[in-house]
């Protein structure tokens, strides 16, 4: 069996979350061949994002989660290879030409990095990199352009947008300069905007204030919004749909309350227990997820996680695939935690 399963959620509910989805991503693969190696980074992933909500997409390093939405960007080096379907409101992204790529990124689907330190140019007033960033989607004048970079800068609540727009990046604190990086990305209207880590840099006051931003933009202007962490912490706090990945696969889904209400993956709840929390005495031990994630060149007999899980047994050597277990809610588990407080020792 395999644990490449196609997923088609398609939750109709009354809150939202059952709108149409913008963007639909089908048993998305991506290989790469380093050394004489296929690296297989993405194995099978499928979502769907819909307007005005916002999905988290979780997991440790190395899971494939940037893989996964750089390959939605066409931003993958040209040794990689990508397979499946990703449909932004219509149009195939998989496959897409370098050209019509260009057109579709940033202008359709926009993507805010961690360091905006890195992303910006040191040389450029702000002002002028969000005009430029205008020009680029719109023909407009410079004067148009600027009083929409203006605009944009009040959007992403930019405290004095008039001053801030001479200034440049190292004049502006790390929470001003992301953003600064999220009006860029906003300049085009884009329909969904990916988040890649982007508040990790930053200090946890305005990490919060930087992911209000984002839920606060995708409310007002109905962007969906694709939000990359290793944190599930942050995940639970402000996403509305929770995509947990392990070696380069989804291995649970549901809606971020269902999700947190009734953890079914041993992965989920061991990152889970992994989070540092603030009653813990500051010299005892943080729970740690032991072992380590599986080579991705290596071919993976099973379920991926069944090395390190403390629930695993024989019948863990066949792969589960990922099915809908419960109403919205997609794990792929033979042994799912079922919430029994005498298995609170347990992963
Ligand atoms: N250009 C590349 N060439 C070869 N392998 C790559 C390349 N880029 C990524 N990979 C591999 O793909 C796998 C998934 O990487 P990816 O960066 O998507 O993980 P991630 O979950 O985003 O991790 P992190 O949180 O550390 O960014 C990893 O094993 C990584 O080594």
């Amino acid at each position: 069996m395999s644990t490449t399963m196609t997923i088609t959620p398609e939750p109709a509910t009354s809150d939202g979350i059952g709108d149409k989805p913008v963007l639909r991503v089908r048993d998305l693969q991506v290989t790469f061949t380093r050394a004489g190696k296929r690296i297989r980074a993405a194995k099978g992933v499928s979502f769907n994002v819909r307007p005005g909500k916002m999905l988290a997409i979780i997991g440790e390093s190395g899971s494939g989660k940037s893989v996964t939405v750089r390959a939605l960007m066409g931003l993958l080096p040209p040794s990689a290879k990508v397979a499946g379907s990703a449909d932004l409101d219509g149009q195939e992204l998989v496959g897409l030409s370098d050209r019509k790529m260009r057109l579709v990124r940033g202008q359709e689907i926009s993507m805010v990095f961690q360091d905006p330190a890195r992303s910006l140019n040191p040389t450029m007033s702000v002002g002028a990199q969000i005009v430029e960033s205008v020009r680029t989607h719109r023909t407009v004048g410079r004067k148009e352009a600027a009083e929409r970079a203006i605009e944009l800068l009040k959007l992403v609540r930019l405290p004095a947008p008039e001053k801030r727009f001479h200034q440049y990046p190292h004049q502006l604190s790390g929470g001003m300069r992301q953003r600064v990086m999220i009006a860029i990305a906003l300049a085009s209207d884009p329909k969904v905007l990916i988040a890649d880590e982007a508040t990790t840099a930053l200090d946890v006051t305005t990490q919060a204030q930087i992911m209000e931003l984002l839920v606060d933009l995708r409310e007002r202007l109905g962007t969906a919004v694709i939000m990359i962490s290793h944190d599930l912490g942050l995940a639970a706090s402000y996403a509305d749909e929770v995509l947990v990945m392990y070696a380069g696969q989804v291995v649970e889904q549901a809606e971020t309350s269902e999700l947190f209400a009734n953890v079914r993956m041993p992965y989920t709840r061991a990152l889970l227990e992994a989070i540092p929390q603030v009653s813990r005495p500051s010299h005892s031990a943080l729970t740690v997820i032991g072992g380590h994630p599986p080579d991705p060149s290596q071919r993976i007999e099973g379920c991926p996680f069944r090395p390190r899980c403390v629930r695993a047994t024989e019948t863990c050597v066949t792969a589960p695939a990922l099915l809908e277990h419960d109403a919205g809610h997609w794990y792929a588990c033979w042994h799912p935690v079922t919430g029994d407080p005498r298995e609170e020792t347990e992963s």
